[in-house]
């Protein structure tokens, strides 16, 4: 089975690290990646590190590194690890490589990530999935992760419901992933979406990482309220999550190292020239348009940051 990793960033550094180590010069399995630019110079030159707890040997080489998705010859299994910028312009590169069977796993933040993919790429199977892992860019190359082991929530594709990813699963597994599948994983994207879209837009206004958020209880209060008109367009929208996600998610960012930042939080503070800010104050303003709900306090956060990010 040929793996190819998309975006040697935080996320496809982590898991492509695992499964690059794994299955290095093995029958089972061939990881590819594709980096551009100067990450693909470096990783090419140094070999792709991962500063991790986890990790004894924090160094490895890529068997085959692409500098461009068109390149790319062949791959039964794409893992989609860039950011949300970058989505529309991959996906149209990817279209041409998809064959029915081919399976695209991406690995983002954002509740409609599966819909986004989909309207660009109406071939092959895709599972819809969400991650948890605190590991960012120390420098291009270099990934540095903390706290928590990664985790991957995956589930079937809707249009394809006959289709199980059962081999995907075991190569993760294999490669000491902590990887789950559950048939519908919508309920489990959406429980990610609160935190991340909370903490991530508390995180990136005042700088600070998920402890302190937690921890002062007027961020907290903000927090609170950014959940409070998620939970009103998911529950207008039928989706799964259950009665207590606001304390459920409270408890889950308590559960992560004090310091943890988030990834909008660190592309703000960098005022990096694209953010991540579309997937969650963007997306929840324009559900609030479409479904008639008023979110008063995700639209004031959205404008702090924006009015931050000119200054
Ligand atoms: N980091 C984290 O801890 C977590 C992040 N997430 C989510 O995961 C997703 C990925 O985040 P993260 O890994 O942090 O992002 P990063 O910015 O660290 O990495 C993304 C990488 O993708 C590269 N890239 C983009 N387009 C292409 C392309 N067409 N070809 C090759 N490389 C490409 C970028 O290259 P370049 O440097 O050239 O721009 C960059 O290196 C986001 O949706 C994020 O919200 C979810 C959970 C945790
Ligand atoms: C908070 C964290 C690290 C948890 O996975 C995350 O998802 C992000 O920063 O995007």
């Amino acid at each position: 089975m040929k793996i190819t990793i998309v975006g040697l960033g935080g996320v496809g550094g982590y898991f492509g690290f695992k499964l690059a180590k794994t299955y290095r010069q093995s029958q089972q399995a061939q990881v590819h990646f594709v980096a551009r630019g100067a990450t693909y110079d470096l990783v090419q030159k140094r070999g792709l590190e991962l500063i991790s707890e986890e990790e004894k040997n924090s160094l490895v080489h890529p068997e085959k590194l692409w500098k461009d998705v068109a390149e790319v010859t062949e791959s039964d299994v794409w893992l989609l690890c860039t950011k949300e910028y970058d989505l529309e312009q991959l996906c149209l590169q990817l279209k041409e490589k998809i064959k029915p069977q081919t399976v695209i796993l991406p690995l983002m933040n954002g509740a409609d990530i599966y819909e986004r993919v989909r309207r660009m790429i109406p071939g092959g199977i895709v599972l819809p999935a969400c991650v948890y892992v605190a590991s960012h860019l120390k420098e291009k190359g270099i990934v540095e992760h903390k706290g928590n082991p990664g985790k991957i929530m995956m589930g079937k594709d809707p249009e394809h419901p006959e289709y199980v990813p059962m081999q995907v699963l075991d190569l993760f597994l294999q490669a000491g992933i902590d990887i789950q599948y559950k048939e519908n994983a919508f309920g489990e994207i959406w429980t990610k979406y609160f935190f991340i879209a909370s903490f991530g837009l508390l995180s990136a206004r005042y700088n600070q990482p998920l402890g302190a958020i937690c921890a002062d209880p007027a961020l907290r209060a903000r927090a609170g309220a950014v959940m409070e008109e998620i939970k009103a367009i998911a529950l207008k929208k039928n989706i799964d999550v259950p009665e207590n996600i606001i304390e459920l998610t409270f408890q889950k960012a308590a559960s992560f190292p004090y310091a943890t930042p988030t990834s909008l939080q660190l592309d703000v503070q960098n005022k990096k020239v694209h953010t991540e800010l579309e997937l969650f104050s963007g997306a929840i303003i324009s559900y609030g348009r479409m479904l008639d709900i008023a979110v008063p306090e995700t639209t004031q956060i959205d404008a702090e940051i924006k009015a931050g990010l000119l200054n």
